[in-house]
């Protein structure tokens, strides 16, 4: 035996549901062999029994014809979250924890917040994966640099990529270049969903998950779908912004989703010659905010022409400059998010129990309304069907 005919042999052992063998999908690790007898180790990305006994089975069977003798296989599935005590509805158990990203409104840096923040706790030994749910504006991709890939469609999976140390889909990265999609209500939810059930996440510690602006369907259908460990909201210092924010911070609250905090973007600009700061939409404005939800300021974080060619050119300044003072301050509103998703566990986790639809399966909620009922949703109740 030798590691060459256990891999060819391994090869022909598809995995269960798609057209590609688990040697493909890279799922084999730490082969030894002694003499004829093989062992090794599978990990699988499903915690269903049947998958993993069908991998067993025909691996035997492959190795056996090519000449082996005692074959062990090793199954590594993901167990259901150890460090998250959370309950309720959980379409993808095998990552622990969910954070969701939040604006008021567009344009105020809330992808760039989730790029950076996503690298940072990668930077400090989470397994990060990064959810680009901002499906009219998804800008992730370039914000990586990984724009003009595509990823990796298996059956009616699809594998994330992977970029600066993390796992990345977006909406983006499905689409054609500049292409545009007109969102019913039903569909975003439907969406959200696939994004946590039909993408092969690894086991994660967290799911950065960057939203479109707003407080919408998108933001029911997560919060409905898994237990969001904890909210962080984007905001920038002009009054108008704040109030937006409000709303996002209002969101959270309503769908009893913790609030890790806020960052306060765009918050002052350093003069990069002179050093002079210059407070052009202010700064510090947000305290008031953060007190009145009980939460905190966690990252002040100016305005930068560095942050913004990173973004552009695809090497976020965590990663690009991270002894810069911006990215010290991402990495300390990276500590301080993680320490509080630990806060929330250690106290028993989330519950999405309350934020699930009370309609009877299978019955939509707008076809159980009256005509004027049915008036009011399609003018944006929040019911999908508009
Ligand atoms: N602190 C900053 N300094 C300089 N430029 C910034 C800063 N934050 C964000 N930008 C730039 O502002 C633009 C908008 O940022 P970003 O896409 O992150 O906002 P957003 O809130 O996610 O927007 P949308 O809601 O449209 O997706 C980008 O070009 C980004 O590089």
């Amino acid at each position: 035996m030798t590691e060459e005919i256990v891999k060819s042999a391994l090869s022909k052992v598809m995995y269960p549901g798609f057209t590609k063998d688990i040697v493909t999908f890279g799922f084999v690790k730490d082969i030894a062999i002694n003499g004829n007898d093989v062992s090794f180790t599978v990990e699988i990305t499903s915690s269903a029994p049947e998958v993993a006994a069908q991998i067993v089975d025909e691996a035997e069977k492959e190795l056996k014809n090519a000449g082996a003798g005692k074959v062990t296989v090793n199954i590594k599935a993901p167990q259901m979250p150890k460090e998250s005590s959370s309950q309720g509805k959980n379409i993808a158990p095998q990552i622990k924890n969910f954070l969701m990203v939040s604006s008021g409104k567009g344009g105020v840096g809330k992808s760039t917040t989730a790029v950076n923040i996503a690298i940072a706790l990668a930077q400090q030994g989470k397994k990060v994966g990064l959810l680009d749910a901002d499906i009219y504006g998804p800008n992730i991709p370039r914000m990586l640099g990984i724009s003009d890939q595509k990823p990796e469609v298996t059956g009616n999976k699809v594998l994330p990529m992977k970029a600066y140390g993390i796992e990345v889909m977006s909406m983006g990265s499905l689409m054609e270049e500049g292409q545009s999609l007109i969102w019913r209500g039903a569909m975003i939810m439907k969406a959200i969903e696939q994004f946590l059930r039909d993408i092969l996440w690894s086991e994660l510690d967290v799911l950065v998950i960057d939203m479109p602006p707003g407080t919408g369907d998108a933001q029911l259908s997560l919060a409905q779908s898994v237990p969001v460990t904890a909210g962080l909201t984007v905001t920038t210092p002009q009054s108008v912004s704040l109030d937006d924010s409000r709303r996002s911070l209002d969101m959270f609250k309503k769908l009893n989703i913790p609030i890790a905090g806020i960052v306060e973007n765009m918050s002052g600009f350093i003069a990069p010659d002179t050093g002079v700061e210059y407070d052009i939409f202010g700064k510090g404005t947000s305290q008031p905010m953060a007190d009145e939800f009980d939460t905190k300021i966690i990252a002040e974080i100016p305005i930068e022409p560095a942050i913004r060619t990173g973004g552009d050119e695809g090497k976020p300044i965590i990663f690009a400059d991270p002894s810069s003072e911006t990215a010290k301050r991402y990495m300390k509103a990276a500590e301080s998010i993680w320490s509080t998703i630990e806060e929330i566990n250690a106290n028993g986790g989330v519950d999405n129990q309350s934020v699930q639809p009370t309609t009877p399966p299978g019955v939509s909620a707008c076809s159980t309304g009256s005509s004027s009922s049915q008036q009011q949703q399609s003018s944006g109740g929040g019911c999908g069907c508009s």
